[in-house]
């Protein structure tokens, strides 16, 4: 369970979050859309740690999840960042177990490599790939690289930048019924930033549309459609016109 609760974000001069709240109940998995610039990814960064809110609090399973205790509550999230961000100077199966090499999960590298080849198997890449580079790959191979390397530690939270982005719209699809299998097989809690809504379809329970820096509307998945709500359908139709501003 994720609770983000009043979320204020500013860099400098500019609220990027203006109040965000929104939950995830445990073994959900929501999509956060909206325009470019609304806040989704400063969202997920504030999820991570990364960045700390001005005001308000995250919460995950109940316990307020800060930077200074992040020992306790890190090690329980999985992440794909966008473009999938592997290690080019390692080889596959050390990225897919760079969790397991290093830090609080760390096992003997043995034990790590075949975790890896496990993982591996797992999102459909045989034995092989395992010591090839990330420069060897396609981007749909990386794609699945990156999920397993988000699985490699069993997370029960798993957050997902942008999973399609650069990928042609049948590879986009596979990665998308892939990454609804494996969390709806472990469980797990999951938040997925995109603007794909064919993505969100297939990946998400629930839809959370942010505007403004704040959540605008959420609801089923199955709302989507006749939601009558004017922000959400400009953007699911991807409307120029509309309640949402084009440009500026
Ligand atoms: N480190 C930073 N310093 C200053 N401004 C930033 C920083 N990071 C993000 N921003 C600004 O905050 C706003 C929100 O950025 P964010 O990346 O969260 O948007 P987004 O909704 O994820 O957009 P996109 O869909 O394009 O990825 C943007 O206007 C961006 O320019």
């Amino acid at each position: 369970m994720i609770t983000l609760d009043d979320i204020h974000l500013s860099y400098g001069e500019s609220a990027v979050l203006r109040g965000l709240s929104l939950h995830v109940p445990k073994g959900q998995s929501v999509a956060i859309i909206g325009r470019s610039g609304t806040g989704k990814s400063a969202a997920l960064r504030c999820i991570l740690g990364l960045e700390r809110p001005d005001q308000g609090r995250i919460l995950i399973d109940g316990q307020e999840a800060k930077r200074e205790n992040r020992d306790s509550w890190l090690p329980r999230i999985g992440m794909l960042f966008q473009g999938a961000a592997l290690f080019d100077s390692l080889t596959v199966w050390q990225n897919v177990a760079f969790r397991l090499l290093h830090g609080r999960s760390k096992r003997p590298r043995s034990e790590a490599r075949d975790l890896a080849v496990e993982k591996l198997l797992r999102v459909g890449l045989m034995p092989d790939v395992a010591d090839l580079y990330p420069a060897e790959l396609s981007g749909g191979m990386q794609k699945r690289v990156g999920l397993a390397r988000a699985i490699a530690i069993q997370p029960e939270i798993m957050l997902f930048d942008e999973p399609t982005t650069g990928l042609d719209p049948i590879t986009a699809s596979v990665i998308n019924r892939l990454i609804r299998e494996i969390v709806t097989e472990m469980g797990a809690t999951a938040i997925t930033i995109t603007h794909d809504m064919p993505s969100v379809r297939i990946i998400a329970d629930d839809v959370a549309l942010l505007h403004g820096g704040r959540l605008h509307w959420s609801g089923p998945v199955a709302q989507l459609d006749t939601s009558g709500d004017p922000f959400l359908e400009q953007f699911v139709h991807g409307r120029a016109t509309g309640p949402i501003r084009a440009m500026g």
